[in-house]
């Protein structure tokens, strides 16, 4: 196996979907073969999690098809009567799994062609709120974050992605390039047991494992520090930052560490990393992972990253990696589903505001790198674009710049009302059931020398109720959508003129006793076509 050059998975697989929808098939439980070879005690739970991930898959596809069945029959669907849905809700009448999932076939295909399907009186409206309800109900969400998930894609598509969040992830882990090379790692964990290619061209450290003979979080290499047991999703913004050997970089938010050893290990254990995190208790995993892994260019510390640039400034880059509500990887972490409401949402997405600024303010200008990457494992709009839009317009000496990374869906421009700056197609959202990984986002953002205030085109009452929420005077504005004109923001000579005559004539008085005539005369001289020219 060649770990440095295959040329397979050029973007990552997409996802293999969960078996709630599936028929299992009734001859795969009882062969002690399939057509990978035999199974063996050993491979037996990874065989397994294959089997049941294309059982899910065509279940996933069988859920589409049936959709899409019935094309020339009569709609034969109706939505349940308020009266039915009001007691559904208060759980009053139990509906089956069966029977939910019938309902949200038969919404998926009225949704995707309405005029055909949909029941006389009825509305799109009522068939959303139905599947809205029937989507939280059977995958187990409260139904503000059902819906607030939904509106983020197509139909067919949302379904997808609430299957994809019921299946785990592959497992992923990253070389550690201070301590081994991955075609080496590679080599020694194979010799234990362990089933791993790489992850993908996109990336020369990562190993995906299929199965292993040995727990993978505790294998000798593992305990020489030679690798992180790290999502694959989580290397994308480390790539992006591109840390370069000799700098100075600030990881703001940092536990466990995931992401600060990578820059360690891209800056060849030169320059310095500040790895911050709030949460004292956690910088601890970090510390014993940063000795583990050999980082000696790390700083370990905890401030709240709104004390930056207070507590130290002048980086040439930073990596916030937000505290955020965890929507992306709700296939680790099943509380999500239930445990967020809207006030966590306005929360957090106010301190990923916050947060931002302060990454953006902790940045030397004057550096060659000057660069900030924001980003969450979250999917909403409101910890992402929202807070990287709401950036572009409290600091117009910044700009968004291409991640660098090969793939990944672009940001959304417009959302539900809310236009973005153009330049939010820039930043990379990524799926569970689109790339087969966490759901992320990932935005560069180029920081520039601070200029002058640019055009409003917020009005004064938005831009001061925004102030008002966020405690924080706004260091400019600029019209929506309308960051372009960022690079207009320097000093502009012609509009200056009068300024600096004036000033060169008091200076040269001053100064060298130099008698220039006074400002009113020249004005008068000016404006009478005269040469102005002392
Ligand atoms: C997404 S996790 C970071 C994961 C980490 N970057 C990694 O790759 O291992 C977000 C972190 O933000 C920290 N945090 C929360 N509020 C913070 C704040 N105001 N300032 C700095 N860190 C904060 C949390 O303790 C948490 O460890």
């Amino acid at each position: 196996m060649d770990f440095l050059d295959s040329d397979e998975e050029e973007e990552a697989v997409p996802t293999k979907k969960k078996a709630r929808f599936a028929e299992p098939s009734s001859d795969e439980d009882e062969d002690d073969e399939d057509e990978d070879g035999p199974i063996t005690a050993s491979n037996m739970e990874a065989r397994s999690r294959a089997l049941e991930a294309k059982a899910a898959a065509e279940a996933a596809a069988n859920f589409a098809e049936a959709a899409g069945e019935g094309e020339g029959e009569e709609a034969m669907f109706e939505l349940p009567s308020a009266e039915q849905q009001e007691a559904e809700k208060e759980g009053g009448v139990p509906v089956e799994l069966g029977e939910l999932q019938l309902r949200m076939r038969e919404c998926v295909k009225v949704l995707g062609d309405f005029k055909k399907w949909a029941a006389p009186g009825r509305s799109r409206s009522e068939y959303v709120q139905q599947l809205v309800a029937d989507i939280a109900n059977y995958y187990g969400y409260n139904e503000f974050l059902a819906e607030k998930l939904f509106d983020l894609f197509p139909v067919s598509e949302a379904i997808e992605f609430f299957e994809a969040n019921e299946l785990p992830r592959p497992v992923t882990i990253r070389t550690n390039t201070l301590r081994a090379r991955r075609r080496d790692l590679a080599q020694a964990l194979i010799n234990r047991g362990v089933n791993l290619e790489p992850v993908g061209k996109w990336s020369k450290v990562g190993l995906q494992v299929f199965e292993s003979a040995v727990p993978i979080g505790a294998t000798p290499e593992y305990l020489a520090g030679q690798y992180m047991l790290q999502a694959a999703s989580s290397f994308l913004p480390v790539m992006a930052l591109e840390p370069q050997p000799g700098e100075r970089v600030l990881d703001m938010a940092s536990a466990p560490g995931g992401k600060t050893t990578y820059i360690s290990a891209l800056m060849q254990n030169t320059g310095v990393v500040f790895a911050n995190d709030a949460n004292k208790e956690r910088t601890k995993g970090l510390t014993a992972n940063v000795h583990r892994l050999g980082c000696r260019n790390v700083v370990v510390c905890s401030y709240d990253g709104r004390q930056f640039p207070k507590v130290m400034g002048g980086f040439d880059r930073v990596l916030l990696d937000a505290p955020c509500s965890g929507t992306g990887v709700i296939s680790k972490d099943a509380g999500v589903k239930i445990n967020k409401s809207v006030r966590d949402f306005t929360l957090l997405s106010h301190l990923q505001k916050q947060l931002i600024l302060c990454a953006i303010d902790s940045i030397n200008p004057a550096s060659s790198g000057a660069t900030v990457v924001y980003s969450t494992c979250s999917v909403t709009v409101d910890e992402n674009e929202s807070v990287v839009d709401y950036a572009l317009r409290k600091r117009p000496h910044v700009k968004l710049v291409p991640t660098g990374l090969e793939f990944g869906r672009e940001g959304f421009r417009a959302y539900k009302g809310k236009v973005f700056h153009e330049s939010l197609a820039l930043t990379r959202r990524y799926y569970p059931h689109v790339h087969n990984m966490d759901g992320f986002f990932v935005a560069r953002l180029k920081v520039g020398k601070p200029g002058k205030r640019r055009a409003r085109g917020e009005s004064d009452e938005e831009e001061e109720e925004e102030e008002a929420r966020d405690g924080a005077p706004a260091a400019s504005t600029v019209e929506k959508g309308g960051r372009g004109d960022a690079d207009k923001a320097a000093f502009d000579d012609a509009a200056d003129a009068d300024i600096i005559r004036e000033s060169k004539r008091k200076y040269l008085l001053k100064h060298k006793g130099i008698k220039l005539r006074p400002k009113a005369a020249v004005d008068a001289a000016r404006a009478a076509g005269a040469d102005e020219s002392d």
